[in-house]
């Protein structure tokens, strides 16, 4: 059973090391149900592999993982896929390169036998994310980055997560369609409560959008302010 009162996720003394180096080092973190976690710290300081750890995502077979991740006080593996949705900064990776990209798009709903509301959430979506109906039957690569980076976002957000881990994810964007999509990440929050984390670079929009943020100061410190 999912308790809802636990944190929707909790990091316990997480670290992750080579016999070469250490690129996560005790970090502990709490997130409660309804935050907007900015994530924070320099180029290489390893938000990204943070990320990787949270998702479980594989790491060199060599590298050693100490400490765990609870979703509601549960491993990843014990609670609905379709509840914890990433969008990667890389959005081509994400994309099976011979689908269409509506393909793409509905393949999540299909599996979570839900095809039939992809119109009606694609309605709520698009107004920002914007899936031209002439584009949807366009391979990947026909597009822009920033414009797959908002595929890549669309695709997240019509699985309605609880909780959406996003790595650089508008990074590709123009300055207006990044602070719009933010803007609407930030109502979500507020009115749906969906829990966000997000990586990024951009200490003044962390400061705007973000209701905490959490830097990797080093890789032997870190902190939350
Ligand atoms: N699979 C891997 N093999 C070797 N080194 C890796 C691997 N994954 C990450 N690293 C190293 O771990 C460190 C942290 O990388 P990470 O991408 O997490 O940093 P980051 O804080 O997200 O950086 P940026 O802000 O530049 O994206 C880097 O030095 C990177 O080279």
């Amino acid at each position: 059973m999912i308790r809802k009162e636990e944190p929707i996720l909790v990091l316990e003394d997480v670290s992750l090391f080579s016999a070469e180096r250490t690129y996560l080092s005790k970090i502990d973190l709490k997130v409660s149900s309804g935050e907007f976690l900015g994530i924070l710290g320099r180029s290489g300081s390893g938000k990204s592999t943070l990320l990787r750890y949270i998702l479980d995502l594989p790491f060199p077979s060599s590298w050693k993982k100490t400490g765990r991740v609870l979703f509601f006080g549960k491993e990843k593996k014990e609670i609905p896929a379709r509840w914890i949705q990433p969008v990667f900064q890389d959005p081509v990776l994400g994309f099976n390169p011979t689908w269409t990209v509506e393909k793409s798009l509905r393949e999540p709903l299909r599996l979570f036998k839900e095809e039939e509301r992809f119109a009606s959430l694609l309605e709520k979506w698009n107004p920002i994310l914007d899936l031209d109906g002439k584009n949807r039957d366009r391979l990947p690569a026909s597009f822009s980055g920033g414009e797959l980076q908002r595929f890549s976002l669309l695709r997240a957000l019509l699985c309605e997560p609880k909780i959406l881990l996003l790595d650089e994810a508008t990074s590709a964007l123009d300055p207006l369609l990044n602070e719009q999509v933010l803007e609407a990440l930030s109502d979500l929050n507020r009115k749906e409560g969906t829990t966000i984390l997000w990586v990024t670079h951009n200490v003044r929009s962390a400061k705007k959008f973000c209701s905490r943020t959490f830097e990797i100061l080093s890789r032997a410190d870190q902190g939350v302010k």
